[in-house]
């Protein structure tokens, strides 16, 4: 395992955002909320490096800049609100994983046979997350990682990524609606308004 390092976010402009600056210690986890097309998934995917923007983003002393995109993503990795999925069987995606990790998110490891074309959504979103993490970032970006989830599946969920963001010490920006589960796994909160990222709530 790599050492743990921070996430920055230096002067990021994009769409109507302008001048984003924040700094995600490693462990750290940093909610963004906002009004619906306040541009949170937009500004996931500027730090993922998929969107053309102003200012820059930090792992550490690397800047975005200094790599090609798909190494970077490689070690900031993005898991969107809807996840791309490119074979057909759920295993072909998930090389590496453990069985207690598939328990801890509600499957038995015949998951692996099956096709993604039978998955639901939200059989979707978790294997998303569990194919990210299995792949070792350095940090997360998770856009409404619970969105499809009920309440019981959101807390096995919520617990399971914490677990593992403390366990491996990642820089973690989370897209987030619901104040109750902000309260459960952020150390800050912050949210857009009009053209600016104001953080409203911090608890370290
Ligand atoms: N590539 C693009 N070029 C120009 N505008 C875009 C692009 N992608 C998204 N937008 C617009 O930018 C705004 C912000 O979109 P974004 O998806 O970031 O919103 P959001 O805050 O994540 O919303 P929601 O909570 O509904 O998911 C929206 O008005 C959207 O239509």
């Amino acid at each position: 395992m790599t050492a743990s390092v921070s996430l920055r976010l230096e002067r990021i402009a994009i769409g109507s955002l302008v001048e984003t600056r924040l700094s995600v210690a490693p462990g750290e986890v940093h909610c963004l909320s906002g009004p619906s097309g306040s541009g949170k998934s937009r500004l996931l995917r500027a730090v993922a490096d998929l969107e053309p923007h102003a200012g820059e983003a930090w792992l550490g002393e690397v800047a975005q800049a200094s790599l090609p995109a798909h190494e970077w993503r490689a070690r900031v990795m993005l898991v969107p609100a809807e996840s791309h999925w490119w074979a057909d069987s759920v295993g072909e995606h998930l090389p590496r994983t453990s069985p207690a990790d598939l328990a801890a998110l509600g499957f038995t490891p015949e998951v692996l046979d099956w096709q993604v074309a039978r998955l639901s959504s939200g059989e979707k979103q978790r294997l998303a997350l569990l194919r990210a993490v299995s792949r070792e970032p350095a940090a997360l970006l998770l856009d409404e990682p619970t969105a499809n989830l009920d309440d019981a599946t959101t807390r096995r969920v919520e617990a399971w990524l914490v677990t593992r963001i403390r366990e491996r010490g990642w820089p973690v920006l989370w897209v987030a609606h619901d104040p109750a589960q902000i309260a459960r796994v952020a150390s800050h909160h912050w949210r857009i308004e009009g053209s600016e990222l104001l953080e409203v709530a911090s608890w370290t």
